[in-house]
C-alpha cells in the first residue's frame, strides 16, 4: 500500500493542487537566490538591469525597488502557497487516517468471531491507536518533502544555467550521497519493523499489567517474574530495537546534512583545479549549495520517519488482508416464522493454529416456550455450542435450521437480529442502543426496580448514570439490556454465576420461567445443577459431544410464581410487588 497512491486515489484534484502549489512555491523559492544575486551583482549579464538609486516609499529609502517588489512579492507568493499546499495536503492526511479507521472499524464489524478470537485484542487496539497516527504522521510530512524536492530542482536548474560543469558535478555528488545514504536507512527500516512487531507482544503483556493488577499485587514473586520474564521483556527489546534503529538513521541523517558542505569544499578545493570557474560563479554556486542545504536536511531527515510510517501501513495493509470478511450475502432474505432451532449433524473445529478442539457432530433440537440447559465439565465444547447456535460461529459441517429454514449466507444476517445473548465476557454499554425511546423510560425503569438496580443506575437521557457497580449487579444490567431487546431466542452463557443465592433464585425460578412463558426459546449454559429441574431438557455435554439428553419433570415456575419477568409491554404490571414472590 502507497501512501500518496492511496491519498491520491481519495481525492485526486485536491491532491493534484496541493502538489502543483508545493511545486510553484518550491519554484519560488529557489527563484530567490538568483533574485538576491543579480542585486548584488548589477550588471552582470545573466540578470536583468537593476534601478540604482533608491526609491522612497511609505518614508523607506529602498534600493532596486523594483526588484525588492519582486522579493516581497514572491516571498508572500511562497507564504500563501505553501501554507495553502500543507494544509491541503494534511487534511487529506486526516481524511485518509479516519477513512483508514473507519474502514478498519468496519471491518472488525462485519468480521467473522472467529477470526477476530484468532487476532487478538493487541493487535487490533495498536493498528488503531499506534499505526494510524504514524500514518498520518508521516503523510504531514509530506508537503515538506514535496516542496524541498522542487526547491533541489529548481537550484539544479540554476546551477545548469550558471555553470553546466559544475551542475553534471553536483547532480554526480548528489546520486552519490542518496545511494550511500540508503544502505545504512535500509538497515535502520528494518529495526523500526522489529521494533513495530514487538510493539504488539507488549501490548499484550500492558493488558496483562492492567488486568492482572489484582493477581499481581498479592504475590510479590509473581510480579517480579512477570515484570522480569513478560513486560520487561517486551519493553526492553522495542527499546532495543528502537535505540539501534534510531542511531543507524540518525547517523546516515547527518550524513545527510553534511552532504552539501562535501559538495561545496569538493567544489572549492578540488573541482575548481579540473574546471575553469569565474569567481563570481562561483560565489553564485556556494551560495545556492547553502542555500540548498536546508531543503536536502528536510528532505533525509523526514524520510526516517517517513519509513517509520511505511512500516506501519505496512502492518495496518498486513492486517486488512487478515480479517477476512464474513460470508453473509449483502442482500438477506427476510426471516421467515420459526418456532424451534434444529441441529443436524453440526461440527465445528478451532482452527489447528488454535486449540484444534473439535465439537460435534450434534443432533440437537431447541423449542420455543422450552427451557435448555447446556450443562458439562469445563472445556467440554459449552460456550463453542452456544456461538454456533446464536450463530457467531459457521459450522464447519451440518446444518442449523430455525424452523425449516436453513441458515445459510444469504439468511444468516436475519436471523441473528432474532437472537439475545449474554456471554461470560460480556460487553455493557451504557447506552440502549438502537431502541425506539416510545415508552424506554417506563420500560427501564420497570425493570431497573425489578432487578433491584434502581437505588444504584438511573436511566436519563437514554444512559445509564452508572456503570461502577459490583459484577452481580452489572450482570444484571446487561439482562436489563436484553430483555429490552425483546428477541425470540435468550442465551444466558453461566449468567448466574456471580449472583448471590437470593437473585440466583430469581433468575431461575422466574426470569427464566417469565421467559419461557412469552414464549421465547431459552438456553442456559450453567453449573448449577440445583436448578436442573427447571429445564425442559438439558443437553450434557463431554469433550464436545453430547453425553445424553435429558428431559426432568419440571415444576413450572411461572405458574408458581406469577410474572414477576413479565414484559410490561404484554400486561399491566407495574404495581406488582417486586420478589414478593420470594
Ligand atoms: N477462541 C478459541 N480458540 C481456540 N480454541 C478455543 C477457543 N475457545 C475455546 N477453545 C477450545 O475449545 C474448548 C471448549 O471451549 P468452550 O469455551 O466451548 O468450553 P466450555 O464448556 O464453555 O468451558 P467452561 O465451562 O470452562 O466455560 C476449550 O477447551 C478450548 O480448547
Amino acid at each position: 500500500m502507497n501512501m500518496f497512491a492511496e491519498f491520491s486515489r481519495k481525492a485526486p484534484n485536491r491532491v493534484f493542487l496541493s502538489i502543483l502549489l508545493g511545486g510553484v512555491s518550491g519554484v519560488c523559492y529557489s527563484l530567490l537566490i538568483p533574485l538576491i544575486l543579480s542585486v548584488l551583482k548589477p550588471g552582470d549579464m545573466r540578470f536583468d538591469e537593476i534601478a540604482q538609486a533608491p526609491t522612497r516609499i511609505a518614508s523607506l529609502e529602498v534600493s532596486n525597488a523594483p526588484f525588492a517588489m519582486v522579493f516581497i512579492a514572491v516571498c508572500l507568493f511562497i507564504l500563501v502557497s505553501r501554507t495553502l499546499s500543507q494544509v491541503m495536503l494534511t487534511r487529506v492526511a486526516i481524511n485518509v487516517a479516519s477513512q483508514f479507521r473507519e474502514r478498519l472499524y468496519q471491518q472488525i464489524a462485519s468480521a467473522p468471531l472467529s477470526a477476530l478470537e484468532s487476532i487478538g485484542e493487541a493487535r487490533l487496539i495498536t493498528a488503531l491507536t499506534t499505526d494510524v497516527p504514524r500514518i498520518v504522521m508521516g503523510a504531514r510530512l509530506l508537503p515538506d518533502i514535496l516542496i524541498s524536492m522542487v526547491t533541489l530542482v529548481g537550484m539544479l536548474g540554476f546551477l545548469l544555467v550558471l555553470n553546466s560543469d559544475v551542475f553534471w558535478f553536483v547532480l554526480g555528488c548528489i546520486a552519490f550521497g542518496a545511494l550511500s545514504y540508503q544502505v545504512p536507512m535500509m538497515i535502520g527500516r528494518r529495526y523500526f519493523i522489529g521494533a513495530r512487531r514487538s510493539f504488539d507482544s507488549l501490548q499484550g503483556s500492558i493488558h496483562g499489567l492492567i488486568r492482572g493488577i489484582k493477581e499481581l499485587k498479592l504475590n510479590d514473586t509473581k510480579r517480579q517474574a512477570f515484570f522480569d520474564s513478560v513486560l520487561m521483556a517486551h519493553e526492553n527489546e522495542v527499546r532495543r530495537q528502537e535505540k539501534t534503529g534510531n542511531t543507524i538513521v540518525r547517523s546516515a541523517s547527518n550524513y545527510g546534512d553534511l552532504l552539501s558542505f562535501f559538495v561545496i569544499g569538493s567544489i572549492i578545493f578540488i573541482f575548481v583545479n579540473y574546471r575553469v570557474i569565474s569567481n563570481q560563479e562561483l560565489v553564485g554556486v556556494v551560495m545556492a549549495l547553502l542555500y540548498v542545504t536546508g531543503p536536502v536536511a528536510v528532505i533525509l531527515n523526514f524520510i526516517p520517519q517517513l519509513s517509520i510510517s511505511r512500516v506501519s501501513m505496512q502492518r495496518v495493509a498486513t492486517l486488512f488482508q487478515e480479517i477476512p470478511a464474513e460470508a453473509i450475502a449483502p442482500r438477506q432474505e427476510p426471516a421467515r416464522e420459526w418456532d424451534h432451532i434444529r441441529f443436524e449433524a453440526v461440527g465445528y473445529r478451532y482452527d489447528a493454529g488454535g486449540s484444534g478442539f473439535h465439537v460435534g457432530p450434534l443432533d440437537l433440537r431447541f423449542d420455543k416456550g422450552e427451557i435448555t440447559f447446556i450443562v458439562g465439565g469445563n472445556g467440554s465444547g459449552k460456550s463453542t455450542l452456544g456461538k454456533l447456535l446464536t450463530l457467531h460461529y459457521r459450522a464447519h459441517g451440518g446444518t442449523v435450521y430455525f424452523g425449516d429454514h436453513a441458515i445459510t449466507d444469504e439468511s444468516i444476517g436475519t436471523y441473528r437480529q432474532a437472537i439475545s445473548a449474554i456471554y461470560s465476557d460480556y460487553h455493557l454499554f451504557d447506552q440502549l442502543l438502537g431502541v425506539a425511546d416510545e415508552g424506554l423510560s417506563t420500560m427501564v425503569d420497570h425493570y431497573l426496580r425489578a432487578l433491584q438496580l434502581d437505588s444504584k443506575v438511573q436511566f436519563r437521557d437514554g444512559r445509564f448514570s452508572t456503570l461502577a457497580l459490583s459484577d452481580g449487579q452489572r450482570r444484571r444490567l446487561a439482562l436489563l439490556a436484553s430483555m429490552i431487546d425483546d428477541k425470540q431466542l435468550y442465551l444466558f452463557d453461566e449468567w448466574a454465576a456471580d449472583q448471590d443465592p437470593t437473585f440466583k433464585a430469581v433468575f431461575y425460578n422466574q426470569i427464566l420461567p417469565g421467559l419461557r412463558a412469552r414464549g421465547k426459546a431459552v438456553v442456559v449454559i450453567t453449573h448449577d445443577d440445583r436448578y436442573f429441574d427447571l429445564a425442559d431438557q438439558v443437553i450434557v455435554l463431554g469433550d464436545g459431544l453430547v453425553s445424553r439428553i435429558e428431559r426432568p419433570d419440571r415444576v413450572d415456575a411461572t405458574i408458581a410464581h406469577g410474572t414477576w419477568m413479565s414484559d410490561p409491554r404484554d400486561a399491566d404490571i407495574f404495581d406488582e410487588p417486586v420478589l414478593e414472590a420470594l
